[in-house]
């Protein structure tokens, strides 16, 4: 039975069985199993199993970079032409775009690469089209745009977000505060500071007797579901990455219909075509970005405000900025004068471990 086929016979079971007191601990081992069939996949896909990657690994240049993932048909290639000035072939059929189509801009300072992917299907987790490809190169993405044609119905949304989720994606989400310590041995021990209100303790055995975690402590410090505890152990295979629902063609539709859209959390209403509210799609691709740009002051000179270096926001210590220059400069290290939000005073002296803000302006000062 190949894995996929195994996939669906526990998805049926899941179907089958109605939830209880009685089946609860049965479904979390279950889901247990789908989530380890799941990891096999993943797996499969990177060994290129799946077949045929060519035209799809780009090489990532740039400061960051958004992958298009959307329904055929929905505009990504036009929304890429019209953003980087890069001509991805544009047409009414479906599936023109076969292979990662790659463009630039240059925002705010900052180089962001934006891959224009073809259209998947439902069913692309599981190998239908060329799913697995085009999830493999957004899971490697710093930001997703999830194209959406608003002529199409919202459900498209959620068969979407299954597809990622599938492949270990997590849109929008933090990692759930859970920590698992493996022991040699001594059993399992669970403890939590905060009430457990959607899982309990047959159900946390289940999954980890699934998983063969026979001695281990574990601790929760939020109310996760079983499908939180399950990404806490399946940490490795999971990619956590922001995401705008961008959905386009809204020339199409009345200003009703318009306002009904700016409800939906972190989308965004444009028209690639007409070019409406592209500024708009920018100004928030950058706020989820989260990059630090840092301007650079040669000592007694004035800092080049022309070319920042850029940090992501989770890696922009005073360490990180001097990694990316070079990674000589951290043995070379000194100190460092800092300029701007991060610091009280201006100029302020710190160390590698400071963590730098948006538009600080830094001097290294070597041995
Ligand atoms: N009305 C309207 N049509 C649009 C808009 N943007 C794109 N289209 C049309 O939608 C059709 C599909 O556009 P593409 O850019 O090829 O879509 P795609 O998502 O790249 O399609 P695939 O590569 O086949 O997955 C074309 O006929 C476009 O002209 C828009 O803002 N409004
Ligand atoms: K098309
Ligand atoms: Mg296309």
């Amino acid at each position: 039975m190949t894995t996929v086929q195994k996939i669906q016979d526990i998805e049926d079971e899941m179907s089958r069985t109605q939830k209880n007191k009685a089946t609860e601990k049965h479904l979390g081992g279950l889901k247990a199993r789908l989530a380890k069939l799941r990891a096999d996949l993943l797996k499969e896909a990177a060994q290129g199993s799946g077949g045929g990657g060519e035209g799809f690994d780009v090489k990532k240049s740039g400061a960051a970079s958004v992958g298009f993932v959307g329904f055929p048909s929905v505009g990504k290639s036009t929304l890429l032409t019209k953003l980087t000035g890069v001509e991805s072939e544009v047409a009414a059929y479906e599936f023109t775009t076969l292979t990662t189509v790659p463009g630039f801009i240059k925002y705010r300072g900052a180089k962001i690469q934006m891959l224009d992917l073809p259209g998947i299907i439902e069913g692309a987790k599981e190998g239908k089209g060329r799913g697995k490809q085009v999830i493999a190169v957004a899971r490697s993405c710093d930001l997703i745009f999830i194209l959406l044609d608003v002529n199409k119905p919202l459900r498209h949304k959620q068969i979407l977000e299954k597809e990622l989720e599938g492949f270990g994606i997590r849109l929008n989400q933090k990692p759930p505060d859970i920590v698992i310590k493996k022991k040699e041995k001594g059993g399992v021990s669970i403890t939590n500071t905060v009430p457990l209100t959607k899982i309990d303790n047959d159900e946390i055995k289940a999954v980890l007797q699934e998983y063969r975690l026979n001695s281990c402590d574990v601790a929760f410090r939020c109310d996760a579901s079983v499908d939180d505890l399950l990404d806490a152990i399946e940490a490795q295979n999971r990619r956590y990455i922001p995401a705008i629902y961008v959905l386009n063609k809204i020339d199409s539709i009345s200003t009703e219909e318009l306002e009904l859209l700016y409800r939906i959390p972190n989308a965004v209403p444009i028209s690639a075509g007409r070019e409406w509210n592209l500024d708009e799609l920018l100004g928030i691709m950058w706020d989820k970005m989260n990059l630090v740009r840092v301007y650079t002051k040669p000592k007694g000179k004035m800092p080049d405000f022309s070319d920042p270096v850029i940090l992501k926001g989770d890696k922009c210590t005073v360490r990180d900025f001097c990694s990316k220059i070079h990674h000589s400069l951290i043995d070379e290290f000194k100190t460092a004068q800092v300029y701007g939000n991060s610091v009280k005073h201006q100029p302020q002296y710190v160390g590698l471990s400071h963590v730098l803000r948006d538009e600080d302006v830094i001097t290294i000062l070597k041995k």
